[in-house]
């Protein structure tokens, strides 16, 4: 279970927030937007708490938007039906595995007005979320199996994107240019340690 734990938290998080510096990095207006907004919260003079990300409305329409195009885990976890059952016009036999295409639905157009564009601004004074009552955006899935982990993935991500922003600036290495990057997916398992790193926990000397 603890293994499980740091799979689906691991990948799943770092994987966003890269989708998020790359959706940024090719549009420096929502960019300079994100990095305005954590200037004007935080000062320059302290550091970022993870309280200041509550008072971020647009960072955390970027993180949205970010789920929306690009969620981690784009057809949720495989269901199986417990009886026939037919949806939407559809039979579904008993048995039957069912996959919930989260990534189509985000990029719906009888969802989403210019679903393929990266336009954070959609969701300022939306009050669409995605703790899975609004079912055009589920990248954490929803009901009884949705994600265990999205309160800390929440904080992970405002937390983690806030910190990279407010610390350093950003550009693309390697002549690339936001309209030559390279923005190809690839569903697949993360590159892993050829020998697993075994270790020993200890409980800590105070
Ligand atoms: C961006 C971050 C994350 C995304 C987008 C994400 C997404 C998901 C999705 C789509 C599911 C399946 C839900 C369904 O089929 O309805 C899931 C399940 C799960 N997630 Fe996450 N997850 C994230 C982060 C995390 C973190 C940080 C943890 C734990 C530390 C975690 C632990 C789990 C576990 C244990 C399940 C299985 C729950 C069950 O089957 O009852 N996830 N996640």
């Amino acid at each position: 279970m603890v293994q499980e734990m740091f799979f689906a938290g691991s990948e799943t998080t770092s994987s966003t927030i890269e989708w998020a510096m790359a959706e940024l990095l090719r549009q420096p207006v929502s960019m300079k937007k994100a990095k305005d907004e954590i200037n004007q919260i935080v000062g320059l003079n302290r550091k970022l708490e993870e309280s200041d990300t509550e008072k971020m409305p647009f960072l955390q329409a970027v993180v949205k938007e970010t789920l929306r195009l690009h969620p981690p885990v784009p057809l949720l976890l495989p269901r199986k039906a417990i009886k026939e059952t037919n949806f939407m016009g559809f039979d579904i036999p008993k048995d039957t595995q069912v996959f919930v295409n989260a990534w189509g639905i985000g990029r719906d157009p009888d969802a989403w007005e210019d679903p393929s564009a990266f336009k954070p601004e959609r969701f300022l004074g939306s009050k669409i979320d995605y703790k899975g009552q609004n079912f055009e955006l589920i990248p954490f899935g929803s009901g009884r199996r949705m994600c265990v982990g999205l309160s800390l993935a929440d904080r992970v991500l405002h937390l983690g994107l806030a910190k990279l922003l407010y610390h350093f600036d950003w550009e693309l290495g390697d002549g690339l240019t936001p309209e030559t990057l390279d923005m190809t997916e690839r569903v697949g398992i993360a590159v892993r340690k050829l020998h697993p790193l075994k270790v020993i926990p200890k409980k800590r000397s105070v």
